[in-house]
């Protein structure tokens, strides 16, 4: 079984996704992934994952997918918010999360809470 994942990480959280996606490149790179721009090119540059990148947040990266998640296109949102930092893009952030709710799609927004999703996702693809 095979997954598809977004991966997005604000600025000061996107060494916290590299870190998170070497620990779990393995299982990573057996899936479908699409990421923000910006996070999506340290993704391939630093970990070597083949990633789909969308617009940087602040452009539009998050509604775009929002908009995949609502086509069922996408399993499960890895999302490292940063909760100390004001976003310009705020309104976009909100819309991908309560995408995930409305359509009761798995969303990690910390750490702790994507380990424990990708460790079940990658049990599960055994
Ligand atoms: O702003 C973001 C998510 O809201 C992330 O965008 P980048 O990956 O392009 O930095």
């Amino acid at each position: 079984m095979t997954f598809r994942i977004a991966l997005i990480a604000h600025d000061k959280k996107k060494d916290d996704m590299i870190t998170l996606a070497s620990e779990y490149r393995a299982f990573l790179s057996g899936c479908t992934l699409v990421a923000t721009g910006t996070t999506g090119g340290r993704l391939q540059d630093e970990v070597g994952l083949t990633v789909e990148r969308k617009h940087s947040g602040p452009f539009g990266g998050d509604l775009q997918i929002g908009a995949l998640l609502v086509e069922g296109q996408i399993d499960c949102v890895i999302f490292l918010r940063d909760p100390m930092t004001p976003q310009p893009h705020e309104p976009d952030i909100n819309a991908l999360v309560r995408a995930c709710d409305v359509h009761n799609t798995p969303c990690a927004t910390n750490m702790a809470s994507a380990h424990l999703v990708l460790s079940q996702l990658q049990q599960r693809a055994v």
